[in-house]
């Protein structure tokens, strides 16, 4: 799923990065249910970022993928990612979209949820290092400090032991990542790198990492995410 332009939309800077009136692979299918299961469509977040590359995973689990870009589309998902992208254009965006309330009334809610890169910095309770005025969603009780890997190790990639996912260890890809600095007592710790910094949590019906398993072909993380999905059955 390493696509060039999914790869653009990540490390692209925020100009250019407004409203796509394109919808590329990730087309909205409209209503109707997952796979014959009689479940409701999944969501991802298509306001900015590489969305369709999370798409084509999800759809290649057999599941019915829409993307999100207005409260009407985010009321009919089961589910929701949100993409590596700008976290800042993300809020902006979600805010300006009329986006921003409903997905954190839909967290509350128990929508499942699972955030990479950006989209973990959407989902954190607390941002450090954000830009001025930005604001995230919340829901996952951490806190997460943007471009944590400075300028030398912007992006990078390496093995990492994921002991709820069992063997081979995860080949995470990191872009201008964020870390889990602050876990509080109802999020739960899923891996870290070596040196101890958390790059993947969980809490409830909400994941989050701070790579990018839709770069590689390893979709462990989005079936996790799918199965909370297909137990979980919300519907709004
Ligand atoms: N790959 C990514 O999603 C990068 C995240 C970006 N640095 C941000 O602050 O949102």
């Amino acid at each position: 799923m390493a696509g060039n332009s999914g790869l653009n939309d990540l490390v692209g800077s925020a100009a250019g990065a407004g409203a796509r009136s394109s919808t590329g692979s990730a087309s909205s299918a409209g209503s109707g249910s997952s796979a014959g299961s009689g479940l409701a469509p999944v969501g991802v977040l298509a306001l900015q970022g590489d969305y369709r590359e999370h798409a084509d995973v999800l759809r290649s689990f057999g599941a019915d993928v829409i993307t999100v870009r207005r409260p009407s589309e985010l009321a009919q998902v089961s589910g929701l990612v949100i993409p590596g992208g700008e976290s800042s254009v993300i809020d902006k965006l979600s805010r300006m979209f009329g986006l921003a309330d409903p997905l954190t009334e839909a967290i509350a809610a128990g929508l499942p949820v699972y955030g990479t890169c950006a989209g973990l910095i959407m989902l954190a309770d607390t941002v450090l290092d954000g830009i001025e005025g930005q604001q995230s969603l919340g829901g996952l009780d951490i806190a997460v400090r943007r471009n944590a890997f400075g300028s030398q190790k912007e992006s990078f990639e390496v093995d990492i032991d994921i002991p709820a996912l069992g063997a081979p260890a995860v080949h995470a890809v990191f872009i201008r990542a964020p870390v889990v600095e602050q876990v509080g007592e109802r999020a739960s710790i899923l891996g870290a790198l070596d040196d101890g910094r958390v790059i993947a949590v969980e809490q409830g019906n909400l994941l989050g990492t701070s790579f990018h398993p839709e770069m590689t072909d390893d979709y462990r993380f989005h079936r996790r995410f799918y199965d909370r999905v297909l137990s979980v059955g919300f519907h709004s």
